[in-house]
């Protein structure tokens, strides 16, 4: 069995250095099962359905309707395709959207589809399939099998599960985790993972069926044999480059069936099986940011919140190709309406590049570290050159089991649990949202202990940038199509005049207060919720800050936002006084040293700093460069009481 260190290759230059590509979002509902049929008395009404679909239309955009048959209440979303109950729907899915891909895979770009939905949706079966219904797994192997039998091109396959945060070979049993790290042109390797040659379906199907028998899967109250981690098959191809020279072009294929998101109420999960579901939802959390900030063009796309969305980083984005499935249990509304609006809100993403920013920074990044690294080497082996060296090193392994979320966490999540299911309401959330964003604010200001997240990933923004401009616009989508711009990126409810009554329906619930869209919630390194995905939203805090934050105009809300912008204009005075400070300047800062003072003129001779991590570059860690900062903060304050005593 072949193990090396996987990666993706560097793509072509592009000829066009603004590209733009989007996630495709579909839609899957899978059929009542018969136990499902048998407890509705054999007249299971489903949740959901499609207005005028039109396959053959250019437009290809639907209406989905979801009314809950027991209440009544009716949402509506506009997304790309829907597959409804029919039994071969998941043969449909792959001719109509995941073979047109294909094509594009062996020109050097990279592709992803992934399932996400709600424990038993059928994410598994829809993308593993069983041995009468191949899934989007088998379905893809076979035609990238065909093309490269008839090229003279080769496949290969990895096969790898992110558990926990953590990612383990599902081929090849090994000792440590992968290790996953970015080289300096910001390609993804995941070091050791194994990569097996294929050249036959039979062989496909030995090599993957092994795979499948390591997938940790464990019983919880809502589905018989539920996955409790993210699964990733890879398909990677080869082929000789244009020029002859022997060198070889690659592009891979990455089908992920997600682990189910889960509320924990009903699942009943304690113990491992609560700390598994908090670190399932904190990731698709995560990578629902990561496709929010895409879709939206931020600035900041936050690929570092997750093992996971690290992984996907040169996949997600730029000119890769993805499409989401959220797949449907069509007797479960709520369920499904938490599912659809997450894909409604993913369903446009355009990597856009627009501003010489994003453009410049990886290009600096890249500069000054490999620049860096040289220059500490020629020094001789010092400290930072050998945190540097680190960073390329496997991590220590850690068992799953190891991995701990704080008891307090959870204590409090379920005793808000149980707050939450005395019926919540719209003002309680929009409490919930001021808690959070107070609470995020008052962390950060001058918390030397927890240094805030942002510093960090400013830089993310730059690595997304590197993949944009180096990446190629697939050239076998000629027509307008929906992978191209679309300017009018939304996943607003349908608001166009309608007049049957089922129309009616869709404006009514168009209108539902229900039917917010959904805005990011805030992430970071004070606040990471364990429940994004339960259907309810269940942080309560004690009593006593509720009354004082309910709205942000109260002196303390005030307070809260403004040291937050007060924060980051003291880090932006920081960061430019590192910039043109004297080197004697340099060193009357508190923390700063002789050595300390040479890195960072070195440093900003090539390119200024533009953020408190590019401190990093010199061997800081994320702390110290914070630290660095808080430190001439509270000395900068101090100075002021000082001052005010003294005069
Ligand atoms: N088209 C279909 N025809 C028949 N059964 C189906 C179909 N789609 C899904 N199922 C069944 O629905 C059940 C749940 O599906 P599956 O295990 O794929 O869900 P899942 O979303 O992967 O759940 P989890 O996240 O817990 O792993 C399984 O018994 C599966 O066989």
């Amino acid at each position: 069995m072949a193990t090396k260190s996987c990666c993706t290759p560097k793509k072509p230059s592009s000829t066009n250095p603004v590209s733009v590509s989007k996630v495709r979002v579909i839609v899957r509902v899978r059929p009542f099962l018969p136990h499902e049929i048998s407890s509705r008395n054999a007249n299971p009404v489903p949740c959901v359905s499609v207005l005028d679909q039109h396959f053959e239309s250019a437009q290809d955009e639907v209406a989905v309707y979801l009314k809950d048959p027991q209440t009544s209440r009716k949402e509506c979303y506009q997304l790309d395709s829907f597959f409804g109950e029919e039994d071969n729907n998941v043969g449909q899915i792959f001719s109509r959207e995941v073979s047109p891909m294909i094509p594009g895979i062996f020109k050097g770009c990279n592709a992803t589809v992934f399932a996400y939905g709600a424990t038993g949706s059928g994410k598994t079966y829809t993308m593993q399939g069983t041995n009468e219904h191949p899934g989007l797994m088998t379905l893809a192997m076979s035609m990238i099998l065909s093309i490269c039998q008839s090229s003279g091109r080769t496949a290969s396959i990895s096969y790898y599960e992110v558990y926990m945060d953590r990612c383990y070979d599902l081929l090849d049993v090994k000792e440590k985790e992968i290790s996953v790290w970015d080289d300096k042109d910001g390609q993804i390797h995941l070091r050791g993972l194994s990569q097996v040659p294929i050249h036959t379906m039979s062989d496909f199907h030995d090599v993957f069926s092994s795979g499948v028998q390591r997938r940790k899967v464990a019983h919880t109250g809502l589905n018989d044999v539920s996955s409790r981690s993210h699964v990733v098959l890879v398909i990677s191809v080869s082929t000789p480059s244009a020029d002859g020279t022997g060198a070889a072009v690659f592009g891979k294929l990455n089908l992920i069936d997600l682990a189910g998101n889960e509320d924990n109420r009903r699942t009943c999960n304690e113990g491992i099986r609560l700390q598994e579901s908090g670190k399932i939802n904190q990731s698709l959390f995560a990578l629902s940011n990561v496709i929010y900030a895409l879709n939206n063009n931020k600035p900041r796309v936050p690929y570092r919140e997750s093992k996971l969305t690290r992984i996907l980083q040169d996949s997600l984005g730029g000119t890769s190709r993805a499409l989401m499935v959220a797949c449907l249990n069509p007797g479960e509304y709520q369920e499904s309406v938490h599912t659809v609006s997450l894909a409604a809100r993913s369903r446009h993403v355009s990597n856009f590049v627009p501003s010489a920013h994003k453009q410049e920074t990886p290009k600096v990044k890249v500069d000054m570290e490999a620049k860096l690294k040289a220059w500490l080497e020629s020094k001789g082996k010092t400290k930072s050159s050998q945190k540097l060296a680190a960073f390329n090193s496997p991590v220590p392994r850690k068992t799953p089991c190891s991995v701990t979320i704080s008891a307090k966490r959870c204590v409090t999540f379920n005793g808000s649990v149980k707050e939450g299911r005395t019926g919540i309401n719209e003002n309680t959330k929009q409490q919930h949202t001021n808690e959070r964003s107070f609470a995020v604010a008052f962390g950060n200001l001058l918390d030397s202990e927890d240094p805030s997240d942002t510093f960090v990933e400013d830089e993310e923004n730059g690595n997304c940038g590197v993949k944009c401009n180096n990446k190629q616009e697939p050239e076998h989508h000629t027509k307008k199509s929906s992978w191209e711009p679309d300017k009018n990126i939304s996943a607003e409810p349908l608001t166009e005049t309608m007049n049957s009554p089922i129309k009616n329906e869709i404006k009514d619930a168009a209108q539902s207060p229900l039917r917010k869209p959904l805005s990011p919630l805030n992430i970071s390194v004070n606040q990471k919720p364990l429940e994004v995905f339960s259907q309810t939203p269940v942080i309560e805090t004690c009593s006593a800050n509720k009354g004082i934050i309910q709205k942000n105009n109260t002196p303390l809300g005030k307070f809260s936002t403004r040291s937050s912008a007060l924060k980051n204009c003291l880090v932006q005075e920081y960061i430019d006084f590192l910039n043109n400070a004297s080197r004697e300047e340099l060193l009357e800062l508190k923390g700063i040293g002789e050595k300390m003072a040479e890195y960072i003129l070195d440093l900003r001779k090539e390119s200024p700093l533009k953020s408190l991590s590019d401190l990093e570059k010199i061997g800081l860690s994320s702390k110290q460069a914070h630290n660095l900062f808080t430190k001439a903060a509270k000395n900068l304050f101090e100075d002021k009481a000082t001052d005010s005593i003294l005069s």
